[in-house]
């Protein structure tokens, strides 16, 4: 066990009823630090969120958090302890983006309470954090996908957890929206001391942001280290059965992954 891990996954098997997903999965997180979980469709990604949050069991091995086994937690340890971003879809909440962001603060009151002056100055504080004080008035249903993005984000800093799980945080977004949350990811990691993980479907956004890569591939853990070590042509060849190159974006520690078939030629 790395004592000083945040997060820590050990051995971890995880799965839906008899069918094992993944297994013998193992790494850690430190506070401050962004782990980028990449891996092809059904790799098992969303079934070790989901096991990380504690809405799955185990099938075997545990999660650590500062040191301390969650097995045991209730559900209101477990929510202090963790924020989840879902994928943003419009739902059918029937609130305000202030009200959305203050519901990250129910596990800190009692059942019944209302909340708080400090929960109200939480929630207020969080979405002047994101940039959106202006869209705390508005309606849920009736803002832009990149706009719900970053108010979820809100929510799960209004709660100040000391894991963030994020699952697929830019799927859907614009381009500038992209940069926008991969920016606050790499802010509250760096300046909340969170440990992150999110996933993505883009391994360039590792090198944009991401301390350390996980690759989930059949069930295993197929590579953990820097992006630099993970993100290579021969683990997209092998991962994703594609021909990609990995090429580096001048002196900017960036690299761009680019499917041969696509390069220009002549
Ligand atoms: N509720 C469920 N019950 C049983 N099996 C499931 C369930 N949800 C997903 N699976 C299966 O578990 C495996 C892992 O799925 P999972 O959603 O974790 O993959 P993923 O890496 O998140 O995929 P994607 O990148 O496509 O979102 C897949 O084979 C999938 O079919």
């Amino acid at each position: 066990m790395v004592v000083s891990a945040r997060l820590a996954v050990e051995d971890l098997a995880f799965g839906y009823g008899e069918r094992t997903v993944g297994a013998g999965v193992g790494f850690a997180v430190a506070a401050g630090e962004v782990l980028c979980l990449l891996g092809p469709n059904g790799g098992g990604k969303t079934t070790l969120f989901k096991t990380i949050l504690g809405l799955l069991p185990p099938r075997g091995g545990r999660i650590r958090v500062d040191g301390e086994d969650v097995g045991g937690w209730n559900p209101r340890r477990r929510a202090l302890a963790f924020g989840y971003v879902p994928q943003a879809g419009a739902g059918q909440f029937p609130f305000s983006v202030s009200e959305m962001v203050l519901m990250g603060r129910t596990a800190h009151r009692g059942p019944f309470a209302a909340p708080s002056a400090a929960d109200h100055a939480a929630a207020g504080a969080a979405l002047e954090r994101l940039g959106i004080p202006h869209l705390a008035g508005r309606d849920w249903l009736r803002i832009s996908g990149g706009e719900r993005q970053l108010a979820l984000i809100a929510r799960a800093l209004a709660q100040a957890p000391r894991v963030l799980v994020l699952d697929e945080p830019t799927a859907s977004l614009d381009f500038g929206n992209q940069l926008r949350v991969l920016e606050q990811v790499r802010r509250l990691a760096d300046e909340g001391g969170l440990a992150v993980v999110f996933s993505t479907h883009h391994p360039e956004q590792a090198f944009a942001v991401a301390d350390r890569v996980a690759l989930l591939h059949d069930g295993r853990l197929a590579r953990f280290g820097p992006p630099v070590e993970v993100i290579t042509p021969e683990m997209m060849r092998e991962v994703y059965g594609a021909e990609v190159d990995v090429l580096p974006v001048g002196d900017t520690g960036m690299r761009v992954c680019v499917p041969r078939g696509l390069h220009p030629r002549g």
